[in-house]
């Protein structure tokens, strides 16, 4: 036995997210009416994010950051393309989804773990570094102190995942408005540059680059499985860079 829920290797988390049904989110979300006055536990959910299906390549993708950086609404709104408003409810320990998303002919399944921001769920989190192929790591743009744990984020990386491990940061909330900004979009790509790792800035609110961060660490993670990556046919920094690029300058023309 492999200790996975399905025999495909996934272990089932160690902790529940205690949110309500993933069904239930668009607008209830906040809304306290469990049954019993406890909301259901992951375990109750559906396990239809489980699959057996045949897949090339299956990478594990892990969600960090501090509480409150919209780790959850942003998994949310790639898988589901939902905006999870109103209240924060914050994640309790670690949970799962996944989704399957083509790059080319290459059928990925990317496992995306959503991680606890909060500092007292650390030890159960950083048990799952070792084995994530990538991390996406967030920071709020509108929380100055989100930004500033950015370092202690990636120490925390080091010390924990695997050499290799393929690092994106993004600046999140980025919908805000001038006057909530408290990070500058040159202050994230500074600490993304000295860092040697890919930046952008994201809005799980409109859905904003949502997408483009989970397909350039697919491509990535493809193009090492094939070898291509050493030859440097692909660069996630590079990718992202001319992506986010050609966003900016079709909103410029349109
Ligand atoms: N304006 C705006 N608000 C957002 C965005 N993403 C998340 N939020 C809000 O930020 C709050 C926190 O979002 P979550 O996704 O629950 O944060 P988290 O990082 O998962 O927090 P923990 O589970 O505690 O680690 C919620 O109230 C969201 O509605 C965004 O892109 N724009």
């Amino acid at each position: 036995m492999d200790g996975s829920v399905d025999g495909s290797g996934e272990r089932e988390p160690v902790a529940r997210k205690i949110i309500p049904q993933w069904s239930q989110y668009s607008h209830q979300h906040h809304t306290h009416n469990y049954q019993n006055g406890e909301p259901p536990m992951v375990s109750q959910l559906p396990r239809h994010s489980i699959t057996t299906e045949t897949c090339d390549l299956v990478c594990k993708v892990m969600l960090l950051g501090d509480s409150g950086v919209g780790k959850t609404c942003l998994l949310v709104r790639f898988r589901d393309n939902m905006f999870l408003s109103g209240n924060f409810i914050s994640t309790v320990g670690i949970d799962f989804r996944n989704k399957v998303v083509m790059v080319d002919d290459t059928k990925v399944k990317l496992q995306i773990w959503d991680t606890a921001g909060q500092e007292r769920f650390r030890s159960v989190t950083h048990a799952y570094y070792r084995d994530a192929h990538a991390l996406l790591l967030l920071y709020d743009v509108t929380n100055k102190n989100s930004f500033d744990n950015i370092r202690a984020w990636l120490g925390e990386i080091k010390e924990y995942a695997q050499d290799d491990v393929v690092i994106m940061l993004l600046g999140n909330k980025c919908d805000s408005q001038s006057s909530e900004r408290m990070v500058r979009r040159e202050d994230g790509e500074r600490i993304a540059r000295e860092n040697t790792v890919a930046f952008m800035e994201t809005s799980a609110k409109t859905g904003q680059n949502v997408e483009l961060a989970f397909i350039a660490i697919a491509r990535e993670l493809k193009a090492r499985k094939n070898g291509t990556h050493n030859r440097s046919s692909f660069n996630v920094q590079e990718y992202v860079r001319e992506q986010t690029q050609k966003a900016t300058c079709s909103s410029c023309t349109s």
